[in-house]
């Protein structure tokens, strides 16, 4: 499993959450509005004690039954409008916010399909997968909830603490003396927080790609009986996750209980003198009441900034992730020559290298100065002994990993020049491993059809033939229209990778790109295959990457790869005879058995 863990964090939680403004912007006006009717809302907590100030001076003392009544129907419409008031924040803010997350969804999910395949290649899809769900529904929840109640929260302590200090300025500062030791202790907290919460999200996604990765390869857990085993590092993740979880809820139970307590100390010290001010005739009876009252009110504020600063915390983490990806530099567009090429020269390779990104520093580039020209209409295969770079140099031509040196032609035009979008659909591309998508047939193969205004469902009867598909479709119970399941694990190996063939050649490309593309198929429809493929593509230039003399016999010719550059080009029989590496690779027929190359 592929772990991308990012350098320490350098970015503070209020920077990191203030990067969601874009998305928050259209919304700022609801958004809003809601934050404002919290505070109303919270505000009027507040004035309920001064209702009961007024009841225990004014109707309480004078005996009066009928102000108690109205004091307390004042305080129930208060209670009321509270009520109503928070039910109308979040009515407001529901819909708008939901808005934000999709539209981030979305965005991630456009900067995924356009990262480079060497995005790809170092990120485990679990963390991937974890930062559209997971983290993106914690950001929803902050935007609903933490940050409107941070402030909403600041906003109803500061009133209540004016409110305070103007019944009784003495008793107030009291209530003053824990909020340093709070800040400190708040920021000490936040400190801490930020690193183990990055750490659970981070742990989260190691689990999400182990449980991806179990449920794509459950064939090779259950055929080695590994079940156990594999349950066993499950279990070791997850225990991993569980402490780190522990250590947010140890940390939360602290600043919780410091947060509650200290206030509580103040409250207890206020009480006392409060008291002794009632009994020394200092202070009226309804004062103190509304004093304590009110400190009862800002109870709730106070205690939940520990939690409101956790998931804050939590939500800064996601927008990191989150960014991390949205961040990454995007495959360019590529040159702005949008002609079509001239048909004619084929495909050259020009003193082409490419060494992976990630490759260690002392490691020799995979390819290095390959010259190959394929000649227009012309099926070249490519064979080399394993890990010679055969994948590699076919990656190369619809430019899914960049060349690093040389250059690469179609026709006379390089590939840099032209947009991407345009090469892509003059190069069509099948590969070993053929991923079938949860669509029907002919959506997976119709993916290939190019702009050709060819009419669909002739274009999918022909491209089904040549990959020797149509009777296993129409065998299918809704034949072509037949949902294939993820990666099309109801279909065999062999079927699916003459549908991920039907899909390369469905929009009869300029150029084609084989990846041992007929490795599952038994000889005869291989044979069957190739008969087709030579009929109908006669005008497409291929290259094909071959491992089976069965699968070179479809090519014109063969360009040998070894160590990085293309040895020897020739026909079949011809590099048998003159190149005993290839006669070797192709030993298992009568010619080459047994003749080592070295
Ligand atoms: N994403 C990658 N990052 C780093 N190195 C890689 C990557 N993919 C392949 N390689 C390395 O590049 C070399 C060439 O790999 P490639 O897959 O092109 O070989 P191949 O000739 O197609 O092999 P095979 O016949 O086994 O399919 C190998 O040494 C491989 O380890």
């Amino acid at each position: 499993m592929s772990e991308k863990r990012e350098p320490a964090r350098n970015r503070s939680a209020v920077r990191s959450l203030l990067r969601l403004w874009p998305y928050l912007r259209p919304v700022r006006l609801r958004w809003g509005t809601a934050a404002v009717v919290a505070v109303v809302a919270s505000c009027l907590g507040l004035v309920i004690p001064l209702v009961l100030k007024w009841i225990v001076d004014g109707p309480v003392a004078e005996q009066d039954p009928g102000g108690v009544w109205l004091g307390a129907l004042y305080v129930l419409l208060l209670g009321v409008a509270e009520a109503g008031l928070f039910g109308l924040r979040r009515w407001l803010v529901a819909r708008p916010l939901a808005g934000v997350e999709a539209a981030m969804r979305a965005d991630l999910y456009r900067r995924l399909q356009r990262l480079p395949i060497s995005f790809h290649d170092r990120w485990a899809s679990g963390q991937l997968l974890s930062r559209g769900t997971a983290d993106l529904s914690l950001l929803r929840m902050f935007l609903a909830f933490p940050l409107t109640f941070l402030f909403v929260n600041a906003v109803t302590i500061v009133a209540g603490y004016v409110i305070l200090l103007g019944q009784e300025w003495t008793l107030g500062l009291v209530l003053l003396v824990p909020v340093a030791p709070l800040v400190v202790l708040c920021f000490l907290f936040e400190t801490r927080y930020s690193l183990v919460a990055r750490r659970a999200q981070d742990q989260v996604g190691d689990v999400t790609t182990v449980i991806e990765e179990s449920v794509l390869g459950i064939r090779i857990v259950k055929g080695f009986g590994r079940h156990r085993s594999q349950q066993l590092a499950f279990r070791a993740l997850t225990g991993r996750l569980r402490g780190t979880e522990l250590e947010k809820a140890r940390l939360l139970a602290w600043i919780w209980a410091l947060i509650t307590f200290l206030p509580e100390l103040a409250v207890g010290a206020a009480l006392v003198l409060g008291t002794m001010q009632v009994a020394d005739g200092e202070l009226s009876a309804g004062t103190l009441v509304a004093f304590l009252s009110t400190t009862l009110a800002l109870r709730w504020p106070v205690e939940s900034i520990g939690f409101l600063i956790a998931m804050s915390q939590e939500a800064a983490t996601a927008t990191e992730r989150f960014f991390e990806v949205m961040d990454e530099a995007e495959e360019e567009p590529g040159g702005a020559v949008t002609s079509v090429p001239a048909a004619g020269d084929g495909v050259r390779f020009e003193g082409v290298s490419f060494r992976y990104p990630d490759a260690p520093e002392d490691a020799r580039p995979v390819l290095d100065g390959v010259d190959l020209h394929i000649r227009a209409g012309e099926t070249m295969a490519l064979v080399g002994a394993t890990g010679s770079g055969k994948t590699t140099l076919t990656a190369l031509v619809p430019r899914l990993h960049e060349a690093t040196g040389g250059r690469i032609l179609l026709d006379g035009e390089d590939i840099t020049a032209m947009p991407r979008e345009r090469l892509r659909e003059l190069v069509s591309v099948a590969f070993e491993e053929p991923t079938l998508f949860s669509a029907t047939v002919a959506e997976n193969v119709l993916m290939g059809a190019g702009p050709s205004g060819d009419d669909d469902t002739e274009a999918l009867g022909r491209a089904l033939a040549v990959a020797q598909a149509r009777d296993f479709v129409d065998a299918l119970p809704e034949g072509a229209g037949t949902q294939v399941g993820e990666q099309g694990l109801s279909l065999s190996g062999g079927q699916r990778q003459r549908l991920a063939l039907a899909r390369a050649v469905v929009g009869r490309p300029r150029f084609l790109v084989l990846d041992d593309p007929l490795s599952a198929l038994d000889v005869h429809t291989e044979a069957l295959v190739e008969a087709a493929l030579r009929e109908v593509l006669r005008g497409t230039t291929a290259l094909v990457v071959a491992h089976r003399p069965s699968t070179v016999l479809l090519a014109d010719r063969v360009a040998l790869l070894s160590e990085g550059r293309v040895k020897a080009v020739g026909t079949h029989h011809e590099l048998l005879r003159s190149d005993p590496e290839y006669a070797w690779l192709m030993s298992g027929t009568e010619h080459g058995r047994g003749t080592d190359p070295r």
